[in-house]
């Protein structure tokens, strides 16, 4: 039995939380909201982030005192929203094991610094990459959470550490694949979420499956051409964290950023989509990040571009597609 603690009791934490536990390990939640750590230990459930769940198993344990949380962790699993990934793990610094790993579930890029997960995660905790992993898929976390079949791929540097966080989290119904392709990963689960963003905004204008394919196709040629800039291994795109997550996320009213985009094509503003969100929607900060280390590495990311126009602007969908296309005749 592994001593696995979850720093961030939102939806994916929770509904991973249960994944751990039902694969046999002893967890702690740690939760900066009182009534989710009291939810938990008293009534098995997180009303709050997975009201799906009625009875969370009796492994998982919560706690809102950082010391407290990581103190025996022999697996550290990060699944707090990306834009205060760093800020939250900062006061973790002096606090965790030395030997523990360090396992990054978020799909991100942080605003300003344009810095991925991995390495948001590496510096604030002042981390070896022997001792991080990052986890990605197609994990809808409601179905995850109601214990439907369904797959992520876990990357780490340090092969051991990946298949020591892969059997961790593996039961008769999440399966895990390995991998060393970190950045390829955390690009794949940060530059979908734009692209979710774009193919809901389609949907929500009224457009159908033409325009639906398209948008997300020129999003994984995107995501292809600036992953690949940034050091990521091509495999890594055509797998789970990259197709199989774009697949999800861009068809499935679950998805936050999916829905975040579809009310902008339905005509609501940007506050008004976030007003309406049932959580975070990382492709909204992450949008501009993107535009950034495209400039960056010399990549093209007329989607993201477009997207960013959107949501500072508050173009159309119908400029927004105009935007993405440009109007010259280009190599596909
Ligand atoms: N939901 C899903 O299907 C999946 C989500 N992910 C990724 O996992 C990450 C988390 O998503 P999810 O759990 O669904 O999001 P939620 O919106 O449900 O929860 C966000 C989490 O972040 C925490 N948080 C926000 N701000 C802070 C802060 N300043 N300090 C500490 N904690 C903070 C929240 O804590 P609090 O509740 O106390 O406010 C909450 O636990 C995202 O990067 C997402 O892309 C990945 C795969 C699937
Ligand atoms: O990453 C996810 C599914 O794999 C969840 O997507 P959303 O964050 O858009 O809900």
């Amino acid at each position: 039995m592994t001593n696995v603690t979850v720093l961030g009791a939102g939806a994916w934490g929770t509904a991973f939380g249960q994944v751990l536990a039902d694969a046999g390990n002893r967890v702690t939640m740690w939760a900066i909201e009182p009534e989710i750590v009291e939810g938990i230990n008293t009534n098995h459930c997180n009303d709050v982030r997975l009201p799906s769940v009625t009875r969370l198993p009796d492994a998982m344990t919560a706690t809102g005192d950082r010391a407290q949380a990581v103190a025996n962790a022999q697996i550290i699993v990060v699944t707090i929203a990306a834009q205060h990934a760093r800020e939250a793990l900062e006061q973790f610094k002096e606090l965790i094991p030395g030997d523990a790993i360090v396992v990054s579930l978020m799909k991100g890029i942080e605003r300003g610094t344009y810095k991925r997960m991995d390495e948001v995660v590496r510096e604030s905790l002042d981390l070896p990459a022997n001792r991080f992993a990052c986890l990605s898929g197609p994990n809808l976390s409601a179905q995850v959470a109601a214990r439907e079949p369904a797959a992520a791929v876990v990357a780490s540097e340090n092969p051991e550490a990946a298949r020591f966080v892969a059997q961790t989290c593996t039961t008769d119904y999440f399966h895990t694949f390995v991998s060393k392709d970190v950045p390829g990963v955390e690009m794949c689960g940060s530059l979908k979420n734009v692209t979710a963003l774009a193919v809901g905004m389609v949907r929500g204008a009224g457009y159908g499956d033409n325009t639906a394919a398209m948008v997300q196709t020129r999003g994984l040629a995107e995501l292809c051409a600036l992953g690949r800039a940034m050091g990521a291994d091509e495999r890594t795109f055509f797998g789970l964290a990259g197709v199989g997550d774009l697949i999800a996320t861009c068809g499935s009213t679950l998805s936050r950023n999916f829905t975040f985009g579809a009310n902008l094509g339905k005509g609501m503003s940007v506050d008004e989509a976030r007003e309406a969100s049932n959580g975070v929607a990382e492709g909204v900060p992450t949008t501009d990040a993107v535009v950034a280390l495209g400039k960056r590495y010399g990549v093209p990311t007329p989607l993201a571009t477009a997207m960013s126009h959107v949501l500072a602007d508050g173009i159309s969908c119908e400029q927004m597609l105009h935007e993405m296309f440009g109007s010259g005749i280009t190599e596909e």
